[in-house]
């Protein structure tokens, strides 16, 4: 049997998957925590891969491996291979003067025909903005910036600070791919180039694709960007985990590394999502997305114009407030998941008018990243658990049925909906969203779709040919739109907007 292996390095934790690459079937996994916070180390995740590996019971075995990650987040390189300062991640708002500073520097029209986004606190370039601003020593040490998928395929492929690589510091070998690099914000998915200019605009020096001549001395490197169905290289045959423990030994047969990609690009090839699916993620991030052959641009940056990892287009509009919203409210109420699900189960469609607003992070989409979450419709009558916990799943879900309302006024063809991320294992989740999105809603079997994306991608650069794998169902909730939510939550919303 020829295995492949597929790894999500998600925002709360690493995840591997191994496969049979005929079919797809699971074959083994394994998964290990990543640290709270916004701010990052990136040793945590190349310590929480090698966990992940280990507790997959290794890397024996396997023909290929591809890496999934969470997106945007800033890993900045010195020269001598070292990780300058913790990445920021996408969901670390302090670079929203950043994103307002390049907006009205550039334009959000010109920014969105340039790279499909306008700039928020997320993406990549406004944090490159901000350590400019104000860590200019951290910044005059920048000899490459990568992202989270990026470091984790360097590393795995040997290269790394001297003394702990087998390769040393080779920044010319950094790789990623079209869908993590269309969301820096320096990245065109129209021309499929870097905006190099954009990039010396944000951070105030010359940069450069890896490997790329003729520029100037002391230019920035930036990763190589790996077409769909590419190899990265080989995994090196001495890579050691964080801890010390041998990944793929120098007996073992080779592994090649597909491209990697953002997380939302491999759960969609881990989907096999097409023209007329639009997914929605509830994990850490809330995301609706699509897969679309062409790219319209979104100037009011609600939705923002990715790359796929499949040589298409990823519209998709995020929010920042998902799983966690639910989290917080279980918590207050005392309860876990599943009494919360009871609890929100047990009322009527609407909350008895109870709203939740669910900015706790501040937000991105809309963008209100100093915004908190506010609770509306309190009455003595309407004040009940079974309330608040249905408020908490509908206020949460409604946010990312605007970005689906976005998506189709740009044109985007919505004809199912797939709902995937940890927070759908919920019944109430489940059951709520085919009353809060008007479209039928599926639930593919419980899984890791972003790393069975990466594993796609994995088996695509081994054998040349992208695997078509089956998605079972495992519920298709039935329709229920119940249209008061969003009214109600449209207003609460509005109030909660203008507040902010
Ligand atoms: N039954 C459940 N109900 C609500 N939330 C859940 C449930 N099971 C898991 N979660 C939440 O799902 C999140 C993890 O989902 P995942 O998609 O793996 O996130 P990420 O990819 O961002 O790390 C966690 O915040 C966890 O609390
Ligand atoms: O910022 C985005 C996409 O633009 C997020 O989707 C991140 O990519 C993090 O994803 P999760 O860890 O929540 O899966």
């Amino acid at each position: 049997m020829t295995l492949v292996a597929g790894v999500d390095s998600s925002t709360q934790s690493c995840k591997i998957v191994i496969l049979d690459a005929v079919g797809g079937a699971l074959v083994r996994e394994g998964r290990a925590g990543h640290p709270d916070g916004t701010e990052v180390h990136p040793d945590h995740w190349w310590q929480a891969l090698s966990e992940a590996i280990n507790d997959a019971g290794g890397l024996g075995g396997i023909s290929a491996l591809s890496v999934g990650g969470q997106q945007h987040g800033m890993v900045l390189l010195d020269a001598g291979g070292n990780v300058v300062r913790p990445a920021l991640l996408w969901n670390d708002t302090r670079s929203a003067q950043s994103a307002a500073d390049l907006t009205a520097e550039v334009g959000a029209e010109d920014f969105a025909r340039r790279t499909g986004l306008v700039p928020v606190a997320s993406f990549t370039v406004t944090k490159v903005r901000w350590v400019r601003d104000h860590e200019p020593e951290s910044a005059a040490r920048v000899a490459a910036v990568a992202l989270p998928h990026d470091w984790l395929t360097w590393r795995l492929r040997g290269y790394g600070p001297a003394g702990s690589s087998p390769l040393g510091p080779d920044l010319e070998q950094l790789t990623t791919d079209r869908s993590d690099a269309s969301g820096t914000g320096y990245w065109s998915p129209f021309s499929g180039s870097y905006d190099l200019d954009l990039f010396k605009l944000a951070f105030g020096r010359d940069a450069r694709e890896a490997g790329a001549a003729g520029v100037p001395d002391g230019a920035v490197i930036l990763p190589r960007v790996l077409a769909p169905g590419a190899t990265a290289g080989p995994v090196h045959p001495e890579c050691f985990g964080a801890d010390g423990t041998v990944l793929h030994g120098a007996g073992d047969s080779d592994i090649i590394l597909g491209p990697g990609a953002g997380d939302n690009a491999a759960a969609a090839l881990g989907l096999g999502a097409g023209p007329g699916d639009v997914v929605v993620s509830v994990g850490t991030s809330g995301t609706v997305f699509a897969v679309a052959a062409e790219l319209h641009s979104d100037t009011t940056g609600t939705v923002a114009g990715f790359a796929d990892a499949g040589g298409a287009y990823l519209p998709i509009a995020v929010t920042l407030n998902a799983a966690r919203v639910l989290s917080s409210i279980a918590g207050l109420l005392a309860v876990d998941f599943a009494e919360l699900a009871a609890l929100a189960l047990d009322a009527e469609p609407g909350a008895g008018g109870v709203v939740l607003v669910p900015y706790f992070e501040g937000e991105r989409t809309p963008n209100l990243p100093h915004a908190k979450a506010s609770f509306h419709g309190l009455s003595i009558e309407s004040t009940t658990r079974p309330n608040l916990a249905r408020a908490a799943i509908e206020g949460m879900l409604c946010g990312l049925s605007g970005g689906l309302d976005a998506l189709q006024e740009l044109g985007y063809p919505a004809r199912r909906l797939l709902l995937i991320g940890g927070a759908v294992q919920n019944p109430a989740v489940q059951r709520i969203a085919a009353q809060v999105f008007d479209l039928p809603v599926q639930i593919p079997t419980p899984g890791e779709y972003v790393a069975r994306g990466a594993a796609v991608q994995a088996a695509w650069a081994l054998t040349g040919t992208r695997p078509g794998w089956d998605v079972a169902l495992d519920a298709t909730p039935e329709p229920d739109f119940q249209a008061l939510i969003s009214t109600n939550y449209k207003r609460a919303a509005s109030h909660s907007d203008a507040g902010n």
